[in-house]
């Protein structure tokens, strides 16, 4: 599994030990995000992420900003994405399960490390449950 992951400067920290978690299950980690803490603009790391995504050169994008909103946003402006926002397992669960998503994006200000790392996990061993949430996902038009 291919994972492409990103991040602004609230989320560094939180996308160091994300990367350390993937690769110790060894997973292949692509990593777009800034490595520094000092202020930088989301979009500029997220476009990578959908990219790669979008391209089939990754399976999965995890994003990282304070609120996670930010990155959501910019990501489900691209056709193929449907980011999700996720602040707990059972969101996450849900996530993937009824919505497909394909980009994870976890809101460092509002999530301790632990949990953000119990969030990728669930999110990347759930799978899409298909039938009736397929028919609706069907209805989302797709980027912009
Ligand atoms: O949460 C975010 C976007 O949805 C980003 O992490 C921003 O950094 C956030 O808006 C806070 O900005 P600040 O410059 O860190 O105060």
């Amino acid at each position: 599994m291919k994972i492409a992951i990103g991040n602004d400067h609230a989320g560094t920290d939180y996308k160091f030990a994300i990367v350390e978690y993937l690769k110790s299950k060894g997973i292949e980690v692509t990593n777009y995000g800034t490595d520094e803490t000092s202020s930088v603009d989301y979009p500029d790391f997220v476009h990578p992420v959908a990219n790669d995504v979008e391209n089939n050169k990754a399976d999965f994008g995890i994003l990282v900003c304070g609120s996670a909103n930010g990155v959501a946003m910019t990501a489900n402006k691209h056709q193929g994405i449907r980011a999700g926002l996720s602040w707990n397992k059972e969101i996450a669960e849900l996530t993937r399960a009824h919505n497909n998503a394909n980009i994870l994006c976890i809101p460092a200000r509002f999530t301790a490390i632990p949990q953000a790392i119990e969030i990728v996990e669930t999110f990347l061993n759930t799978e899409f449950e298909g039938g009736r949430h397929q028919n609706r996902i069907n209805k989302i038009p797709m980027g912009c």
